[in-house]
């Protein structure tokens, strides 16, 4: 049986006062929330005090991005190791803010899934077609493009204890999310991609939907049999509605 998992990507927002408010504001509104995983992902240079704010809380950390070197002469990185010492748990790779704008390959985030593993992280790969991609029909091609860099260089393995995410590049900060039936059928299709190498890997692995999941919108995506959850951008910066999301989450799920 899986646990759900839903996670905010704060991506490039925040400031000591917000990460304050916003992490004293979900800990009282989840107080008491099981039966789903949280995890907040706010930039690096609040990991610390993140980490410190959520002590003692069922929150667990994540961060954005990582380095594919351990260490060395790479100005302005920051390693798994580094992560892993501050507190992180969940690590986002392959956004596809980062394949666009820091033109971020499929190989080079396959080593960083591979890094990430061998600190003992778990990596949350994101996946996801363009708006171009998915009207010519290709969102199935791509998405198993995006998972063969890391199934044909780590193997089958690697996904066990990992975390896949969906965003179609179309729906991330637009509003316009994939209806339920959009994303269950991509979600299945991920699935059954890692399945025809190992079914049970393919099995426990967290499947999540990203891309405009708000207060409203939640619920019916959780009612989807691969949807395990979701990475949240805009709707993770209020407390109120990543709470709502979180408890949708907990109440969909439940066994
Ligand atoms: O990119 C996302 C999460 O990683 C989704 O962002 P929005 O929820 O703002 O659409």
């Amino acid at each position: 049986m899986r646990h759900p998992l839903v996670m905010g990507n704060w991506k490039l927002n925040g400031s000591k006062h917000l990460v304050n408010d916003l992490i004293t504001a979900l800990r009282s509104e989840l107080s008491g929330v099981v039966g789903c995983d949280v995890a907040i992902a706010p930039p690096v240079m609040y990991l610390d005090q993140a980490k410190h704010q959520l002590a003692g809380s069922r929150l667990a950390l994540g961060a954005q991005n990582v380095d594919v070197n351990l260490s060395g002469a790479f100005t302005g990185e920051v390693s798994a190791a580094m992560l892993k010492d501050i507190g992180a748990k969940y690590i986002i790779i392959g956004h596809s803010e980062r394949r666009t704008y820091h033109k971020e390959s499929d190989e080079l985030i396959a080593k960083k899934f591979a890094v990430l593993k061998d600190a003992g992280l778990i990596p949350v790969l994101c996946i996801g077609e363009s708006e171009a991609e998915n009207e010519a029909g290709q969102t199935e091609a791509v998405c198993a493009r995006q998972l063969d860099a890391v199934l044909t260089t780590l193997g089958a393995g690697a996904f066990e204890n990992a975390v896949i995410a969906y965003e179609p590049i179309w729906a991330i900060g637009t509003g316009k999310s994939a209806t339920p039936a959009q994303a269950q059928a991509v979600h299945k299709f991920i699935r059954d991609h890692i399945a025809k190498q190992d079914a049970a890997v393919a099995e426990q692995v967290i499947l999540q939907y990203g891309g405009s999941v708000n207060a409203g919108n939640a619920a019916e995506l959780f009612t989807q049999p691969d949807i395990d959850g979701a990475l949240v951008g805009g709707a993770s910066l209020k407390a109120d509605a990543f709470a709502v999301i979180v408890k949708a989450a907990a109440q969909a799920k439940q066994a």
